[in-house]
């Protein structure tokens, strides 16, 4: 499958003030490499402020990296109307589809507006076009008169899906978009994505807490901790043989491996015994060492660099070793 979408050692910094006089780096995303292939689905796990969301919005042209490159196509992302291009072909679908639908506009409205913006055909063909997406997402034609408060939540995030996907973008990111919902509706709106996947060519990138989700929708797992990717490889080589003590705990926190099925308890990941440090601090060693049950003395002294085993990308100076 080709490549559409790739970064690569990609890093955001934010200064932050600290007191009056000093500022400090927070390092968001440190060194990040992915690819995503058409038709692929990638997913993005970790715990709160491990970077995720600002690795996506790096990949959707929203924010601007510090370091590293993204490549479109083939094609480094340089110029400015590089990332205006990179904004159409990659769409980021939300967590919060009311926040992220403006309420005074219409659906039919909220569909056509990036088609207009985009310049695309005329009035009558991009009705057509906002016909076929809305009914894509399972909903009526009838229904782009209606407002977003008359839609339920799991409605929202089908008119949030279907917006993305009129501009028929090579790859969409969708940043936690079922964990606001119901398990029913979380399971309808992940069935959906499966068969929309199926039918376009679309590449995803799938974010979020719950390694369930991931298990379900995505064929490789990209695994965060404190800005940079821990582990990643095909999801079924890292679900069945985790090799980073991180990943372990993360598929430790499910507690029957099963998978993800309407009806089927909600949950979110349970936690990790400790804190991750502070992105602003990082200590020396392995950021995981404090938490990690099989930590030695070298990891408390030295960053461990990437390396792969039986195609599997870790982070860890004796991967394996706490299974
Ligand atoms: N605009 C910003 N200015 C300063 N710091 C930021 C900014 N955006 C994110 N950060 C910081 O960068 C780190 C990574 O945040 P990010 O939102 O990418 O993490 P996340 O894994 O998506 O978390 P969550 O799952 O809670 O959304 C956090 O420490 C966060 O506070």
């Amino acid at each position: 499958m080709p490549e559409v979408l790739a970064v690569d050692g990609l890093v955001k910094q934010f200064e932050q003030r600290v007191g009056t006089f000093r500022h400090a780096t927070l390092h968001a995303v440190d060194g990040v490499s992915l690819t995503v292939d058409s038709d692929d689905c990638v997913g993005v796990v970790g715990e709160s402020g491990c970077g995720k969301s600002t690795l996506a919005r790096m990949m959707v042209g929203l924010e601007r990296p510090t370091a590293g490159a993204v490549r479109f196509d083939g094609g480094e992302i340089t110029a400015d109307g590089d990332w205006k291009q990179l904004r159409r072909a990659v769409q980021y679908v939300f967590q919060d589809p009311y926040g992220s639908l403006p309420p005074k506009m219409s659906i039919g409205a909220v569909l056509e507006d990036p088609l207009k913006i985009a310049k695309t055909g005329d009035a009558a063909s991009r009705r057509a076009r906002v016909e076929r997406a809305v009914e894509l997402v399972g909903l009526r034609a009838s229904d782009l008169a209606r407002y977003p408060s008359e839609f339920s939540g799991g409605q929202r995030q089908r008119i949030s899906v279907a917006r993305a996907l009129i501009q028929d973008p090579r790859v969409v990111i969708f940043d936690e978009v079922t964990s606001g919902l119901d398990v029913s509706i979380q399971a309808q709106v992940l069935n959906l994505l499966v068969e929309l996947q199926n039918s376009l060519s679309v590449g995803y990138v799938f974010i979020s807490h719950d390694l369930r989700v991931i298990r379900y929708l995505a064929r490789s797992v990209v695994v965060m901790y404190l800005g940079r990717v821990v582990e990643a490889g095909p999801v079924e080589d890292v679900f069945a043989r985790p090799l980073h003590p991180y990943t372990q705990g993360l598929l430790r926190s499910i507690p029957d491996h099963s998978r993800l099925t309407a009806g089927g308890p909600r949950q979110r990941l349970a936690r990790i015994g400790g804190e991750p440090p502070s992105p602003v601090e990082r200590p020396p060693g392995c950021p995981f060492a404090p938490r990690c049950p099989a930590a030695q003395s070298l990891c408390r002294e030295q960053e461990p660099g990437e390396s792969v085993v039986e195609g599997v990308r870790v982070r860890c100076h004796f991967p394996g070793a706490a299974a």
